[in-house]
């Protein structure tokens, strides 16, 4: 069976061959995102590797199928960019990979946090250049301030069990209560609650229509002055305007992002000699107390060796005919 991975870096090239050798996939790698004008690219293959930011919405779907892709395999747990009621309807199987490392990510987003609680890079540059001044690196100690974790799936327990070996008070929201959690002492609260007590926030929920612009003015509103607030998760939970807002008003004190809700296109790719086009991650890069990593938390050589395995396993499974343990279905 021949699969065409599309957006692939020299590291995903890397990972997916070696986790091939013992495979025996026919894969064919471009450097191209899905999008509508790349759709073609995918004629004569049966299945398509994807990734985050690859688009693949009901016009590329229908576009997929026309040249007879049967299969939608994402090398990424979230699959918020994928219309998954059209494929569906469309016959398209979509598969995923649900967990590769879930540590990987709540460990970046506590770099995030000490990062941006120690203020470390305007230390590293000013030792650097000669300034061994503390003026305006005052940070606080995270032992006993109260964080709340909004999804405590697999990421959001990681981040519970790395914040409770902090000393941190854990307030979670999430409608399933994770007994692990719980077990080092969060306490589920509600949404309104958690905004109110906590000193930090980290977004561990998925990209949903109910989940869009979570963090909004109003939510802003409800939060305590000075707050640290952390998305690792997918950009579309904030709305970017809100937070500039909260910024500039100081009710935000700080932020840490490793994801954008404008980032297609963005991320990924190096832009260094390319006009910023889009105005508001522009202002984002003007704060002081702002961090934004470009959608890295996954990498790690653990994650890649599991997606790379993982992927070449259902795209396996597909090709013979075995059962899809990690297919996405509508409901
Ligand atoms: N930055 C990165 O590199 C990166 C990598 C992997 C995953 N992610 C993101 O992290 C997210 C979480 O991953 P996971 O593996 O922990 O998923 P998971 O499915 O194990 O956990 C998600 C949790 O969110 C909860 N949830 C759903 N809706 C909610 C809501 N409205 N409020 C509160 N909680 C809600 C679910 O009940 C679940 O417990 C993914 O959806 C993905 O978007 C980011």
């Amino acid at each position: 069976m021949k699969t065409v991975v599309f957006s692939t870096k020299p590291y995903d090239r890397e990972f997916l061959s070696r986790a091939n050798e013992s495979v025996g996939l026919e894969l064919a790698f471009l450097e191209s995102r899905l999008a509508p004008q790349t759709v073609k690219l995918a004629e004569g293959f049966e299945s398509v590797c994807v990734f985050v930011n690859d688009q693949l919405d009901a016009s590329v779907l229908i576009g997929l199928k026309k040249v007879g892709v049967k299969h939608v395999a994402l090398r990424c747990a979230g699959f918020n960019n994928v219309d998954i009621a059209s494929a569906e309807e469309l016959g398209l199987t979509v598969t995923r990979v649900p967990a590769y490392s879930p540590y990987a990510i709540a460990e970046h987003a506590v770099a995030l946090m000490l990062t941006l609680n120690r203020r470390i890079y305007w230390a590293h540059s000013r030792v650097r250049d000669g300034n061994y001044s503390l003026d305006g690196l005052l940070g606080f100690d995270l032992h006993g301030k109260t964080v709340g974790i909004v999804g405590t799936g697999k990421i959001g327990q990681c981040l519970t069990e790395a914040l409770h070996g902090f000393g941190c008070k854990l307030l979670g929201v999430d409608q399933y209560e994770n007994e692990r959690c719980k077990k080092v002492g969060m306490q589920y609260v509600s949404f309104e609650e958690m905004l109110a007590q906590s000193d930090i926030i980290s977004l561990h929920c998925p990209l949903m229509p109910e989940t869009y612009h979570l963090i909004d003015n109003e939510a802003v509103a409800h939060m305590k002055r000075g707050v640290m607030i952390i998305n690792t998760s997918r950009g579309g939970l904030i709305d970017t305007k809100a937070v500039i807002e909260g910024l500039k008003s100081g009710k935000i004190g700080y932020m840490g992002l490793d994801v954008y809700e404008e980032e297609e296109g963005l991320f990924f790719e190096d832009k260094t000699f390319e006009v910023r086009k889009d105005d508001d991650f522009a202002r984002l890069t003007t704060f002081p107390n702002v961090i934004i990593t470009g959608h890295q938390a996954y990498f790690t050589r653990e994650a890649l060796i599991r997606i790379a395995e993982t992927t070449l396993a259902n795209l396996s499974a597909f090709a013979s005919g075995e059962e899809l343990i990690n297919q996405v279905k509508a409901s």
